[in-house]
């Protein structure tokens, strides 16, 4: 049992036991909810008996019912404590153990995963899939299981009682459930596509906000609402749909529920006026009657639910399954040259974006990669910092495997300044110290300075403390640029990974960070990424890379008088400068 809980929701083991625990505790307050009005009726079935009798033994009956009632209420107090326990809080410990598992996961999947689109679909798994199914656990899975479990119980002890009596109470049973399950399927369908329709709608949300300022300078307002609009009505159309329908099975499946009351009241009726039963198992059946049937109703209530949880898990356990990237969280190796031998690389099946890769980056030069865009340059130097595992060959980084090391060990080694910069919504001061954590403010400032960055910061209004906005609104292109390499002097790691790092610099910033780069770079692994042959001259090696594959390699000297690609790319460059 506490594997299949296991395995159909994703728990862990305790979570299994709790849940377990919790559907037992249910079921024992589902049936003590029945105790009370049983003992009622016992008490007026005594009580008139006495009467009738008239004994003198009534005081005596008052008194032990009386105490009854007062143990009984004490054991239901217990009762409900422990079910409340059980059903929420150790329910909650488990959600908040699952986030952060996903949480967990997330730091393990491999970097360049982190598309914008996976990053809505991500954190609506985090988010809103978890809070679904930590409601569901608390409010209605347990319950499920208990109902089935509590009908099960009632109904054998009742057999035992009086067969005849629970044919009456249960043989509507069937009958509703076959109406329910014929309406399973449909019910499964229509969830999953609203589902699917709801997640499509956050995405296209999320890409409206993400590229506002596309939709706007391209006058593409109208085109986005209308399609976003039409996405809605699509929503909104299925949903009413699913309700009425899902709704109409439902009702039938209660209205024939209900025809078990009139069942006993009747044949109950006719079983007295035979003699085959008592007053008492007639009251008895009647109460059970009452209430039988309601966790019957609970169970068609939230077997929606049930189904809709099957989806959300379903998406948490392929995220769960995601390939992880791990590895020795101890790693010292014997130099920083970085190695690709042999290496093939695709993102998707069947599109191979690099072939046989083989090249060295040595400690202390500047291999520089160069080619037609789309080539696989970014792709390159993605790998050599583990962002994504390959599929055949070997990248290594002092002549150790690096698919071997556990990534966030394996990134102490690098400076990465990427084309596209992430900053936070902090101050500029924390914003370049992410570089180096216990970094003083001196060392921040002095590598601010290196990077061209003091300046424009002191005319900030707060100068270092100023907050930049979301993602560095506040300031421009080359601004952020300029922090990103803060950041990277500030790390001062052995390895440096630069991708267009001067792409959005005038002319005067870029020569001042040029020189700022070569105090940093010196006897470091660099492996940079430029457009610009001016940029690349003054590499020690000049990698081409062109369709995925390594066309050219050499000096930039060698490689001018093969008049290859790298040839032509610097005289096309100079003729339109
Ligand atoms: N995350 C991704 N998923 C799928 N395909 C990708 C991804 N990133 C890049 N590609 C594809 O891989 C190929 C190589 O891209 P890459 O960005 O490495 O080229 P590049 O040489 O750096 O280009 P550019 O100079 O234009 O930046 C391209 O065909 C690109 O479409």
């Amino acid at each position: 049992m506490l594997k299949y809980f296991q395995n159909k929701y994703a728990m862990s083991e305790k979570g299994a036991k709790d849940l377990l625990r919790s559907i037992i505790w249910t079921v024992i307050m589902e049936i003590s909810f029945m105790v009370p009005v049983i003992l009622s009726f016992k008490f007026l079935d005594e009580y008139m008996s006495t009467l009738l009798n008239s004994s003198n033994s009534q005081k005596n009956t008052i008194l032990y019912y009386v105490i009854m009632s007062i143990a009984f209420f004490i054991v239901m107090f217990v009762i409900a404590y422990f079910q409340y326990d059980s059903a929420y809080t150790k329910i909650y410990e488990e959600s908040a153990r699952r986030r952060i598992s996903l949480a967990e996961t997330l730091r393990k999947l491999p970097l360049a995963f982190f598309g914008k689109k996976d990053i809505a679909d991500l954190s609506s798994t985090i988010m809103e899939d978890a809070t679904q199914v930590e409601l569901l656990f608390s409010h209605s899975v347990p319950q499920i299981y208990a109902s089935v479990l509590t009908v099960l119980i009632m109904g054998i002890m009742l057999f035992f009682y009086n067969w005849r009596l629970s044919i009456a109470v249960f043989w509507v049973v069937p009958v509703a459930a076959l109406v329910f399950y014929l309406s399973k399927k449909f019910q499964d369908k229509m969830h999953y596509k609203l589902y699917n329709i709801k997640r499509d709608i956050s995405d296209k949300i999320q890409e409206g906000l993400d590229s506002a300022h596309e939709i706007k300078s391209y006058n593409r307002e109208e085109a986005y609402s209308d399609n976003l609009n039409s996405k809605l009505d699509n929503y909104e159309k299925y949903l009413i749909k699913g309700e009425l329908l899902i709704g109409a099975f439902i009702n039938l499946s209660y209205v024939l529920l209900k025809l078990g009351l009139p069942s006993v009241i009747l044949y109950g009726a006719y079983l007295l006026s035979t003699g085959s039963i008592d007053i008492f198992t007639y009251l008895v059946f009647l109460v059970v009657s009452a209430r039988i049937y309601n966790p019957i109703m609970d169970v068609m209530n939230n077997f929606a639910l049930l189904i809709f949880l099957n989806v959300r898990i379903k998406r948490m356990k392929e995220m769960d399954e995601m390939p992880r990237q791990e590895g020795k969280t101890k790693f010292y190796p014997k130099n920083y040259d970085i190695e690709f031998n042999n290496v093939d690389f695709s993102y998707q099946d069947g599109v191979q974006t690099l072939k046989n890769v083989s090249f060295i980056a040595k400690q202390g030069e500047v291999t520089a990669l160069v080619g037609p865009s789309g080539g696989g340059k970014s792709t390159l130097a993605k790998l050599a910092a583990r962002f994504w595992d390959i599929d055949k060959g070997v990248v290594s980084l002092g002549g150790e495997d690096i698919s071997q090391v556990d990534p966030e060990t394996l990134l102490d080694n690098y400076s990465i300044v990427f084309q596209d910069v992430t900053l936070f919504n902090s101050s500029v001061m924390d914003n370049i110290r992410i570089g180096k954590k216990d970094a003083t403010d001196n060392e921040v400032i002095k590598a601010a300075k290196l990077a061209r960055c003091h300046e424009f910061i002191n005319k900030l209004p707060e100068g270092y403390d100023t907050l930049i906005g979301e993602n560095g609104e506040r300031l421009s292109g080359g601004e952020r640029q300029r922090i990103s390499i803060a950041r990277a002097m500030l790390k001062d790691a052995p390895i440096i990974l630069l991708d267009e790092a001067t792409a959005s610099l005038d002319t005067e910033n870029e020569s001042k960070i040029q020189n700022a780069l070569s105090e940093l770079i010196k006897n470091k692994t660099v492996l940079i990424i430029a457009h610009r042959m001016r940029t690349v001259s003054g590499a020690d090696k000049i990698v081409v890379i062109k369709d995925g594959s390594i066309v050219e390699t050499g000096t930039p000297s060698q490689l001018k008088e093969q008049q290859g690609i790298f040839a032509s790319m610097v005289k096309t460059q100079y003729q339109s400068n």
